[in-house]
């Protein structure tokens, strides 16, 4: 035993129950259901899941020793093993990382997407263990930097789910990380508390507290602790480029002109930001732009917030997870008094909360795959049916916050051509969000403000300010056709054409570009 670890385990009875991952590789069997920690790559369990990955891979036992798989969000690249090692029989809620979205893709896993902030709680419902006997996990492995007195324990990176996990677990495991430094201080763990009597948050404010800094476990249930010494692995951004640059720049004029018209205050409101390039070029660009005394209420953190947090213009942060690359990590540890005492993790029922989400008056933004010109998004599904990452917590933001904003590239490469995808599409191929939900569609080219117009005054918005210049034409050809024809079919609220709503999809489908010859 480690003397990190045993500094680390300040609950003695915990470290009788110490073993080796490959110890444990016995107590799992095939359909067990399984609940891991972690949220976007971070705070995920990893000498477990790699010594089980070892043990299928050594007794060919791809197909046979599979798991019905619950993870706050996302985990590291031993999911990804799992899910070349056919490990997995479903899978909820958001994931990230090519094996697993192949895996979906090809059949060999069932996959199934809630709403983060729903994710846990239905969880404590039953409602994803009816199929048992019981309605446990049977097992949920937890990433711990450290353990209180009391057996408490204190995660990582990311809290995701855990705290409900745990409240339905069977039996837990904990992978206490020395690896990585205690992270005893900043989270604020909400324990779940179920209808009809759960009371109200009462976060009125992006540091609100609720003081409670370990997720307490009853110590009967933890059948085993193992160290692990394995930090996160998140891959870098890619850095932002002149294309998302100008999408910056579209929305923060955009921010600006909200605060002189006085719709916003001259700190804006909390902001989320969601993962990924666009994201985390849009969180570069706020950071160095003349905003002063920003909150962040988000659900991930990652490294753009950094340079943010250093720029003295963001006050407070808050999310659920910091999904650092090594180098952010490194940066943040080396930093760890300044940062800390401008962050805290929460739950993801808590940083995801449409409650809380509206009282703060979020401003959201998000990355879908695709809109369509009234203003309904697809944030999952490319061509309606190949899953790419899951909903994630874009519909818990986007639906409930002040402001909700989808910022996307206004074309993208195909293989055959460098603007052969127009992300601004007649019909949505797959809806996430929904029309209702929408206020503002930025792009390179320009950024649409669709409060408050009706269904054809935003499609005329969206051709106008946010078309790439190669689709343009070809969309404004579509809508005053779609318009003409619903003209003749009293039917002119939402105009389409259902025979030709797709056709650039086929087209892209078929001849690798959504560049339409003609209509006809
Ligand atoms: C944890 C959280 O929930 S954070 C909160 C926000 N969460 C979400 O919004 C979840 C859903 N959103 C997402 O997963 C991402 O924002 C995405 C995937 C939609 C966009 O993210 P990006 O970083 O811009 O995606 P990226 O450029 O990597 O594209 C992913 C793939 O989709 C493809 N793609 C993207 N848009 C389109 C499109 N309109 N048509 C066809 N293919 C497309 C890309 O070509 C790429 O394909 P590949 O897997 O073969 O390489």
């Amino acid at each position: 035993m480690s003397a990190l670890l045993k500094s680390r385990v300040r609950y003695a009875p915990y470290l009788k129950k110490l073993r080796t991952p490959e110890q444990c590789v016995d107590l799992f069997k095939h359909g067990q259901y399984l609940g891991w920690s972690g949220f976007t790559g971070v705070g995920a369990p990893k000498a477990i899941p790699t010594a089980l990955a070892d043990h299928v891979e050594k007794n060919d036992l791809q197909g046979k020793l599979q798991f019905n798989l619950f993870v706050g969000a996302s985990a590291g690249p031993e999911e990804g093993r799992w899910a070349e090692n056919n490990m997995i029989i479903k899978r909820s809620p958001h994931q990230v990382g090519k094996p697993i979205s192949a895996a979906i893709n090809d059949g060999r896993m069932l996959f199934f997407d809630k709403h983060l902030s729903m994710f846990p709680q239905d969880l404590t419902y039953g409602y994803y263990t009816r199929f048992k006997e019981n309605d446990l996990l049977d097992y949920t492995i937890i990433e711990a930097t450290a353990i209180t007195e009391d057996g408490a324990i204190v995660p990582g990176p990311a809290v995701g789910g855990s705290p409900e996990m745990l409240s339905v677990s069977d039996k837990i495991i904990i992978e206490v990380n020395t690896k990585t430094p205690s992270f005893e201080g900043i989270h604020d763990i909400d324990l779940p508390v179920n209808p009809p009597h759960r009371p109200p948050y009462l976060h009125t404010s992006v540091d609100y507290k609720t003081g409670r800094t370990a997720i307490p476990v009853d110590p009967e249930r933890v059948v085993a602790i193992v160290e692990s010494h394995e930090g996160d692995k998140v891959p870098a951004n890619t850095p932002s480029d002149a294309m998302s640059r100008n999408i910056s720049d579209n929305l923060i004029e955009f921010l600006e002109q909200e605060v002189k018209l006085g719709r916003m205050p001259y700190n804006l409101h909390p902001l989320q930001s969601g993962i990924g390039n666009i994201g985390n070029a849009v969180v570069e660009g706020l950071a160095g732009s003349n905003f002063k005394d920003l909150n962040v209420w988000t659900e991930v953190l990652q490294d753009g917030f950094l340079d943010f947090l250093e720029s003295g213009s963001l006050n407070y942060a808050t999310a659920t997870s910091i999904r650092l690359t090594e180098e952010g990590f490194e940066r943040f540890y080396a930093n760890w008094d300044e940062f800390t005492s401008r962050l805290c993790l929460r739950s993801q029922v808590v940083s995801n909360s449409p409650e809380i989400i509206r009282r703060l008056g979020v401003i959201a933004l998000n990355t879908p795959v695709e809109v369509d010109i009234y203003a309904h998004a697809n944030s999952t599904n490319v061509n309606g049916s190949r899953m790419l990452n899951g909903l994630g917590g874009s519909a818990d933001f986007l639906r409930n916050a002040k402001l909700s904003v989808m910022h996307t590239p206004s074309a993208r490469p195909s293989k055959t051509d460098p603007t052969g995808i127009s992300c601004i599409v007649p019909m949505a191929t797959h809806v996430d969000q929904t029309e209702h939900d929408l206020d503002i569609i930025v792009t390179d080219i320009g950024l649409a403000d669709l409060r408050g117009l009706a269904p054809k005054e935003r499609a005329q918005e969206i051709i106008n300010k946010c078309v790439h210049p190669d689709f343009k034409a070809q969309l404004q050809d579509y809508f005053d056709r779609a318009t003409f024809y619903a003209q003749k079919k009293k039917c002119l609220h939402e105009p389409h054409i259902l025979r030709d709503a797709f056709k650039m999809h086929i087209n892209y489908q078929d001849n690798g570009t959504m560049k339409l010859s003609s209509w006809d």
